[in-house]
């Protein structure tokens, strides 16, 4: 796979620009995945303006990486920096300030949580597709992860940009496929770990709910870190979150944590809207055949026992996957998954939660 990308990268530097050196020299290639003989990467123009004009550049690159052996298909996308690449001069992570009122932007008609009991069961995905999902049915959605120690929002939004902080307090959020996003992981070095404790976190949340110049949004989810820690009580108890989401696997130990999740959600007194099951169910592709790989029909019993909703159940897939890793979420897409977050978005559109 290592060596594939990088031939597809050397096909790539075949490819000249018009105003001198070629994708690979200019360091224009980002996201770049090859997977199951699919190449999949992002060419990220300077400015809006020259990546409308790099069409012929794009179908250029298409067609080299085709030459690679093993590369049956290639899918380039064009992007620009919606914002000028700027380091904020603002200081993440201080102490939270003393406040009155509730941490809510004003400009945000309903807060929502995503949380998990347990990491690695889809939260992040979830919440990504959601806020497409929702935005494509015509709702201004932003997304702020709060996943402070593991955020991912930046890579599955495909954002290598910084936000801009022209005064150094207010923080000008990013936006990618219809969404307001923002993340910490857009403030940090890649590969630098967040070291706070507690009350450098609610510093931290603090500042990207009430710092972010959110506008006026419909529905600002909150994609909260795996567990019931200090973000999620500071969320729930400070901000108006108007009811929280839990994604779950069928998986006892993911289920069991979940359970949690979801008691620490009403002793915070935030409803629970209702659960997802994701990675409900994996289809091979070769035979067809249906395997419960991570078992079978625990979140459905546990959303009757608590008498909530079961809002969506997501099969294994693996676009989902590579639409993360490769910053365009599935739910941008056409396929049966873009389907199933768009009933998704419906649905909560319809009960009235957003
Ligand atoms: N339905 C799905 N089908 C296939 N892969 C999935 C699916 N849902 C999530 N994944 C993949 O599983 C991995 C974990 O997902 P994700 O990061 O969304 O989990 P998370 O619960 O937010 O994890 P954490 O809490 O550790 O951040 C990712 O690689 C993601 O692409």
């Amino acid at each position: 796979m290592q060596e594939t990308k990088e031939s597809v990268l050397r096909e790539l530097a075949r490819v000249s620009l018009p105003d001198g050196g070629d994708l690979v020299s200019r360091d224009l290639i980002r996201a770049l995945t090859v997977e199951e003989g699919v190449a999949r990467f992002v060419i990220e123009a300077p400015t809006a303006e020259i990546a409308r004009l790099m069409e012929p550049v794009r179908k250029a690159a298409e067609t080299v990486a085709l030459d690679v052996p093993g590369v049956l298909r290639a899918s380039a996308v064009l992007s620009a920096p919606t914002q000028e690449r700027k380091p904020p001069a603002l200081k993440m992570g201080g102490h939270a300030t003393p406040q009155e009122g509730p941490m809510r932007p004003a400009g945000v008609k309903t807060i929502l949580a995503v949380g998990s009991g347990k990491g690695g069961v889809g939260k992040s995905t979830v919440s990504s597709n959601l806020a497409v999902a929702l935005a494509r049915a015509g709702k201004s959605v932003g997304l702020l992860d709060a996943d402070i120690y593991g955020p991912s929002q930046p890579r599955m939004f495909g954002l290598t940009q910084r936000p801009a902080s022209p005064d150094g307090k207010t923080i000008v959020p990013l936006k990618a496929h219809g969404v307001t996003v923002m993340s910490i992981g857009s403030l940090l070095e890649e590969g630098k770990a967040v070291v706070w404790r507690g009350p450098m976190l609610m510093g931290a949340l603090q500042q990207m709910l009430m710092q972010v110049d959110w506008g006026q949004l419909d529905v600002l989810i909150v994609d909260l870190p795996p567990g019931t820690g200090d973000i999620q009580m500071s969320l729930c108890q400070k901000s108006e979150v108007a009811g929280a989401i839990v994604v779950s696997t069928p998986q006892d130990v993911s289920l069991i944590d979940a359970r949690k999740a979801l008691d620490a959600f009403r002793t915070l007194k935030t409803p629970v809207l209702g659960l997802i099951e994701n990675m409900a169910v994996f289809t091979c592709p070769h035979c067809g055949k249906d395997s419960q790989i991570f078992g079978h029909g625990g979140v459905v019993a546990e959303a009757e026992a608590l008498g909530v909703p079961l809002l969506a159940q997501l099969p294994i897939d693996l676009d989902t996957r590579l639409g993360g890793d490769g910053g365009v979420p599935v739910a941008t897409g056409s396929g049966a998954m873009a389907e199933a977050y768009a009933r998704l978005a419906d649905r909560m559109i319809a009960g009235g939660l957003v």
